[in-house]
């Protein structure tokens, strides 16, 4: 288990520690991840999120705040223990890391020589590991040999090598392609089920949070602003910052020539583009059918889509709704009335 309680990371670029060009980085985060599941972190670049990361093997030291890792308070720790404490959190890289003089094998047993282990100890440990990320054939490679999914295959292995509890993931898939990606996710979901090891991995990408993460929070300019099952977040964002993430991965945005079209205010003879959000009971409900009937108002479709998300489904919709201002009102109303999330992208023109 992970837990964060009120940390707080500033930097300071003089030497004197006064707030004067200070950055504020992390602002009062809580966080708790319990032992077992997959957490992400998503946030724009800048936001916080290596430095959040940092925080939890005190690769940097949190200004304020206590950061409690299987069960242990580490920013009471002395050197010794800490490093002890550090055994049991394993880290891996957007750009793996690895002693480009050592080869796989010597790369996955470096922690292990630092424990002070012996040479027989080691085999036995790197040799199964070698085979869990896949890389038995690659043994006696250099990491200039190997493709990018490779070394950081040799890194998770690395980060296995002391047996943690807890395994942090610093954009581990941001330097790869997506197949790649997705083959890295996979194992890291393996490494979750089959070793009961606890993730915590930052992104700046849906589809990693999508693919295999249980909960997941979001971080602005240093502050946690959601938490939620990947479920909730991905059909019912509670943030502005949350629904662009969203629609960014849906790529659902208006067409081009609609959006020269749209203006701001509304007038007699305008019709709203609504961008329809619907989950659930309502994916299924014919609404868009009882909208004609029910109001009077016609639904010219301009873009559709629906997404399967860890067993929810998401469906998303830009229409625009045909019909008077009180009619479209009364629509978008109904609307809402089911449970549907209802944004007025903004206004068109009537044709007629
Ligand atoms: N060592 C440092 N000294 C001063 N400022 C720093 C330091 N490290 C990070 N920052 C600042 O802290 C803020 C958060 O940075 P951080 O690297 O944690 O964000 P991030 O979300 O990981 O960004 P990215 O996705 O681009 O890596 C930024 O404004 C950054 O410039």
């Amino acid at each position: 288990m992970i837990e964060l309680k009120n940390v707080s990371k500033t930097y300071y670029s003089k030497a004197n520690g006064s707030d004067a060009g200070a950055v504020h980085a992390l602002k009062n985060a809580d966080l708790y991840i319990p032992k077992g599941t997959i957490h992400g972190v998503i946030g724009l670049s800048g936001a916080g999120k290596s430095t959040l990361i940092r925080c939890v093997n005190l690769l940097e030291r949190p200004t304020e705040g206590s950061v409690t890792v299987n069960g242990q308070e580490i920013t009471r720790l002395n050197a010794q223990e800490l490093n002890r404490a550090r055994h049991r959190i394993g880290m891996i890289f957007q750009h793996f890391n690895l002693l480009t003089t050592r080869n796989v094998f010597d790369n996955i047993a470096l922690p292990l020589e630092l424990m002070g282990r012996s040479k027989r100890a080691i085999r036995e440990r790197v040799l199964p590991l070698l085979e869990l990320v896949g890389l038995s054939d690659k043994t006696h490679q250099f990491p200039a040999q190997l493709s990018g999914g490779q070394k950081q295959r040799v890194a998770i292995a690395r980060a296995l090598a002391s047996e943690p509890a807890v395994l942090l993931c610093d954009e581990a898939t941001s330097a790869l392609d997506p197949q790649t990606t997705g083959s890295i996710l996979e194992l890291l979901r393996d490494i979750n089920q089959t070793l009961g090891i606890t993730i915590l991995l930052i992104t700046h990408e849906m589809e990693v949070v999508k693919s295999i993460c249980h909960r997941v929070s979001l971080i602005s300019d240093g502050e946690l602003v959601e938490d939620a099952v990947v479920g909730d977040f991905f059909t019912a964002p509670r943030t502005q910052l949350g629904r662009e993430f969203l629609n960014d991965f849906l790529q659902l945005a208006p067409p081009k020539e609609l959006v020269d079209r749209l203006q701001e205010a509304a007038n007699d003879s305008t019709h709203p583009i609504v961008r329809l959000t619907f989950s659930g009971d309502a994916v299924s409900t014919p609404l868009i059918s009882q909208l004609a009937r029910e109001c009077g108002v016609d639904v010219s479709i301009l873009q559709a889509k629906v997404e399967s998300i860890q067993e929810r489904t998401l469906g998303l919709m830009i229409a625009e709704l045909l019909g008077t201002p009180e009619q479209t009102q009364q629509a978008m109303n109904y609307l809402k009335s089911h449970q549907l999330q209802v944004e007025v992208l903004g206004h068109v023109q009537r044709d007629d």
